[in-house]
Formats: C-alpha cells, sequence, structure tokens
C-alpha cells in the first residue's frame, strides 16, 4: 500500500546560546514551532527487505541521506529487538520544498517522518519517546518533530517542554546561499553566554536569534535580506540560517509584502502551527 506523509518544517521564534558542552556541542534555549509548509514523503512498505529512495538528491549521497538512515536506523533496532523480520522494507519518493541548510530543520524533520511513518507501517510498536531517543542520534531536531507539539526546548534541543506561542503568519524568505550548522557554531565571534532564563520570562521579552550577528557578518545576502524584511515587520533569522522570516497577524498582510520582494529573494507565506501536520496525519 501506498502512502503519504508530511514532513513540515520549523522556525525557531527565539534561539539562545547559553554555553557550550565539553564535546564541544552548544547549549540552546530555543522556541520551536512547526509551518503548514514542507516536504511531502510517500512510503510504500514492503516484504522485500530492501530500503530505496526512488527519488535521489542531487546534493546528498543516498548513504547520507537522513531519509534513508533513518529508515536504516529504524530497521536494525527494530531486528535487534525482534520486532520485525528481515523482510521488512520499505521505497520511499520525496517532493522537497525546503530548502536545505536553510535552518527550516528539512533533514530532521524528513528523518522524523520516516521514523513515525515504518513504526506505524511495520506495526513496530515503539514510543514517540523511544522514536524521539533513536532520532537524536540523527539530528538534534529529530525530537521535536517526532513529539509533534511547539515546544521549548534547552540542552542541545532534547529537553522538550510544550509551548503554545501564536500562530501567526510568516513571510519567510531564502537568501540564495546555503549555511553549513558548523561554521557558525565554530564561528569565534559567536555569542555563547547569553544568560539562562525561564520560559516566562522569555515570552514576555522581545525574541532575538544570537546566531544572526555572526551570520550578518559572514553572509552579506542575509543581512541584505534583514534590512529589506525589517522596514515591513519584525524580522529575524530561523536557526543558523539561512532563512529568515517577518511574521505577521493575517495572511494578506504577508502576502503583501511577498508581492514587493525584490527577484533575488526567494520567498513563501505560511502559518505557524502549534500541533504539527504530522502529528495530525497520525491522528486521523
Ligand atoms: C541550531 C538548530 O538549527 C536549532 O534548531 C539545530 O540544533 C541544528 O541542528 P542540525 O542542523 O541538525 O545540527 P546537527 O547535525 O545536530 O549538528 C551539526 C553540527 O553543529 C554543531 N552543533 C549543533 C547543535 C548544537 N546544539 N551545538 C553545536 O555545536 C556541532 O558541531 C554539530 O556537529
Ligand atoms: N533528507 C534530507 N533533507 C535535507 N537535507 C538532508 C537530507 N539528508 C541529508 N541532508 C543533509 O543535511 C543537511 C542539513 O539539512 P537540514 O535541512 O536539516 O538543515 P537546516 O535546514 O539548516 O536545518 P537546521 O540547521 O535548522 O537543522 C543538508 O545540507 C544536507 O546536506
Amino acid at each position: 500500500m501506498i502512502t503519504t506523509w508530511p514532513s513540515p518544517a520549523k522556525l525557531n521564534l527565539f534561539l539562545y546560546i547559553t554555553g557550550q558542552r565539553a564535546d564541544g556541542y552548544h547549549e540552546l534555549q530555543t522556541l520551536f514551532q512547526f509551518l503548514d509548509f514542507g516536504d511531502t514523503l510517500t512510503i510504500e512498505a514492503t516484504q522485500r527487505g530492501a530500503l530505496t529512495l526512488h527519488t535521489p538528491f542531487a546534493e546528498v549521497e543516498d548513504e547520507n541521506n537522513l531519509i534513508l538512515r533513518a529508515a536504516r536506523l529504524l530497521k536494525t533496532t527494530a531486528l535487534a529487538d525482534q520486532r520485525i523480520d528481515a523482510s521488512a522494507g520499505a521505497g520511499f519518493s520525496i517532493e522537497k520544498r525546503i530548502p536545505m541548510g536553510g535552518g527550516l530543520g528539512g533533514g530532521s524533520s524528513n528523518a522524523a517522518t520516516v521514523l513515525v511513518a515504518l513504526n506505524r507501517l511495520w506495526q513496530c510498536g515503539y514510543s514517540a519517546e523511544t522514536l524521539a531517543a533513536l532520532g537524536l542520534q540523527l539530528g538534534a531536531d529529530v525530537p521535536v518533530f517526532i513529539d509533534g507539539h511547539a515546544a521549548f526546548a534547552e540542552g542541545v534541543g532534547e529537553r522538550l517542554y510544550p509551548a503554545s506561542p501564536p500562530e501567526k503568519w510568516y513571510l519567510v524568505a531564502h537568501p540564495g546561499v546555503s549555511i553549513p550548522t558548523p561554521a557558525v557554531f565554530g564561528d569565534h565571534d559567536l555569542t555563547r553566554d547569553t544568560p539562562r532564563r525561564s520560559l516566562n520570562q522569555l515570552m514576555d521579552e522581545p525574541w532575538h536569534n544570537d546566531c544572526e550577528a555572526v551570520v550578518r557578518k559572514r553572509f552579506r545576502k542575509v543581512d541584505e535580506l534583514l534590512v529589506w524584511l525589517l522596514e515591513y515587520a519584525p524580522s529575524r533569522l530561523t536557526g543558523t540560517g539561512a532563512c529568515v522570516f517577518a511574521e505577521f497577524d493575517t495572511e494578506e498582510a504577508a502576502r503583501r509584502v511577498l508581492e514587493l520582494a525584490p527577484e533575488w529573494i526567494t520567498a513563501f507565506v505560511a502559518r505557524g502551527m502549534n500541533i504539527s501536520p504530522l502529528q495530525k496525519r497520525l491522528s486521523e
């Protein structure tokens, strides 16, 4: 049977770096919200054993593609736990809409959707907590996509507390450059000592992203994009970039600005969602 699954994008509505662990990873305080915009995965569970991506990416070898890495991880784990046998297989196709290296979490989201969907299709019976722990091996943002609820996150993003920020309309814009996460986390000038605050305190204060200054300094196009957007609405970087978002109370207001966008800007309008489209699909 062929099934289709949403793989939504996320925004980091704020992102603060409060320290660095001994292993080099950065301690964050961030607020995740999903978008009603994302990729669509088509998955066919088979009994032929193989895990196949029918729509390979030009930019990523199959071996490294998070779709297949997530599928392999679940298969190995479920085989070891004797929840499936070696004949469990799957074929995947994806309609990719989320720009890569954009700070919209596309790779993590694809991995989460694969874990959740195969857990259902292969009837592995793992809990969301177990899937999130597995997913964390693939990327820091996988757990929030599995959890499916907007969340305040601490640690490297693995300690999640459900949150319900306003579901605003966003103009999300891509400046045409791809920014690797390690390039930003490795920058000497990055602010790494923002004091930790409670969620209540954070919700009451204006929201920022500690990666923004470094990204604006290193990537002129991101700076130009923010200068342009800030004329119209409060705007920030998401994740480690390259995408930025401007927030609006209505879809019409966001679309009016979209129409004014210069040609070099790729942009779309989407709504913030506190329950992810994947979560909604699961409860159908
Ligand atoms: C910053 C966020 O975009 C917030 O949503 C994500 O936490 C980044 O997640 P991601 O792109 O999936 O990043 P990962 O693949 O987990 O990590 C890539 C690299 O970034 C650095 N990294 C990542 C996350 C983190 N909290 N501290 C780090 O220092 C590490 O060098 C790591 O090897
Ligand atoms: N299925 C996939 N979709 C997107 N990227 C993938 C996938 N598989 C592997 N990757 C690799 O992972 C990298 C990071 O992808 P991703 O889209 O998660 O980053 P991002 O948008 O910067 O998000 P964030 O930094 O917020 O996690 C890509 O640049 C790509 O090389």
